[in-house]
């Protein structure tokens, strides 16, 4: 568990994060998203100490990070920006090897984890293993920065636009393949970005940033629903993705088993006009009903919302 607790950053007269406080728990991902210089990038290089706040702490596990040394902590919680940052004079396993060398890991333990993180990206190790960063694409390099950061298991992984600079069909691909990544690692990612549609993919809870302030902290569901102020109802409005996927997929798609109250939605009917009915009649779940009206099942907000993610 990572709790962030009224950190604070001024510079000069400025204040650039203002009082923000929210936890993470294990194995999941929040992402903070919001308009550019709202202070998302202070915010997570205060969690990693890259940038000292002003006033506030973060607590890893209970621990004040301040009571952590800062070599330990680098090593602790991963880090992925941008520009992957890659070592160019390094192949590929030399990169991913980098932490746990400092960590003094034995050299069988540490190609094991190569070989692993290799696997999972599905970059041949046989293959890759010995190629240096400017023979890879722009795809490959953001994967073997991830595998970098998950080299020695962190017990956070913080993460700055990582997907910035990939062309939108490769960078689908990569988010998938973080989601995977991470379910199957159970990692801990905290990750910015200035996309909502991203949030929506990737986040198991949002934090919505803006001039400085935390504006609201919850799960997709909960800013789609009901969201905190104008400001988060028009960046919500601007992940137009998902719902035009919802309204291509079908109700029965997202069916679930068991009983809920209401009138039912038509099994043959769109996710998306279950969503608005859902939200119009403010319940989370509506019994669902096939050609004939018997009722087959029930369809919920987060079952859709599990739809659009997995779609
Ligand atoms: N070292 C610094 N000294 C002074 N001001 C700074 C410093 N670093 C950041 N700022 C200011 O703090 C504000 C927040 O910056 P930050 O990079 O955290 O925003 P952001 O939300 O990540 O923006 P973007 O999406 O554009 O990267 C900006 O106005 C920026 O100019």
């Amino acid at each position: 568990m990572i709790e962030i607790e009224r950190l604070t950053k001024r510079y000069g007269d400025t204040t650039v994060v203002d009082d923000v406080s929210f936890g993470v728990e294990e194995g999941t991902i929040t992402v903070v998203v919001g308009t550019s210089g709202a202070g998302k990038s202070t915010l997570l290089r205060m969690i990693n100490r890259l940038v000292e706040p002003t006033s506030g702490r973060v607590l890893i596990d209970g621990q004040d990070t301040r009571s952590i040394p800062e070599d330990d902590l680098r090593h602790r919680i991963g880090y992925v920006i941008q520009g992957y940052g890659l070592f160019p004079h390094r192949t590929v396993a030399q990169n991913i090897a980098t932490v746990p060398r400092l960590l003094g890991w034995d050299r069988k333990r540490i190609a094991d984890r190569i070989e692993e993180l290799l696997d999972l990206y599905q970059l041949d190790p046989a293959e890759f293993a010995t190629k240096f960063p400017h023979e890879l694409s722009g795809g490959q390099q953001q994967r073997v920065g991830v595998a970098r950061a998950l080299a020695a298991r962190p017990e956070l992984l913080l993460m700055d636009e990582p997907f910035g600079a990939l062309d939108p069909v490769i960078r689908a691909k990569a988010q998938d393949d973080l989601l995977a990544i991470q379910r199957r690692l159970r990692a801990t990612i905290v990750l910015v970005t200035h996309d909502m549609e991203e949030a929506f993919h990737l986040g198991d809870r949002i934090a919505v940033m803006d001039q400085a302030r935390l504006i609201q902290y919850g799960p997709p569901a909960e800013l789609l629903t009901r969201p905190a102020e104008a400001f988060v109802e028009r960046l919500v409005g601007t992940a137009d993705r998902p719902f035009r996927l919802l309204s291509l997929a079908k109700v029965e798609d997202a069916l679930e088993p068991g009983l809920a109250e209401g009138e039912p939605v038509a099994a043959s009917g769109t996710l998306y006009e279950a969503l608005s009915r859902l939200m119009w009649c403010g319940r989370q779940d509506l019994p669902v009903a096939d050609g004939t009206g018997s009722v087959i099942g029930r369809v919920s907000i987060t079952g859709i919302l599990a739809y659009g993610r997995s779609a």
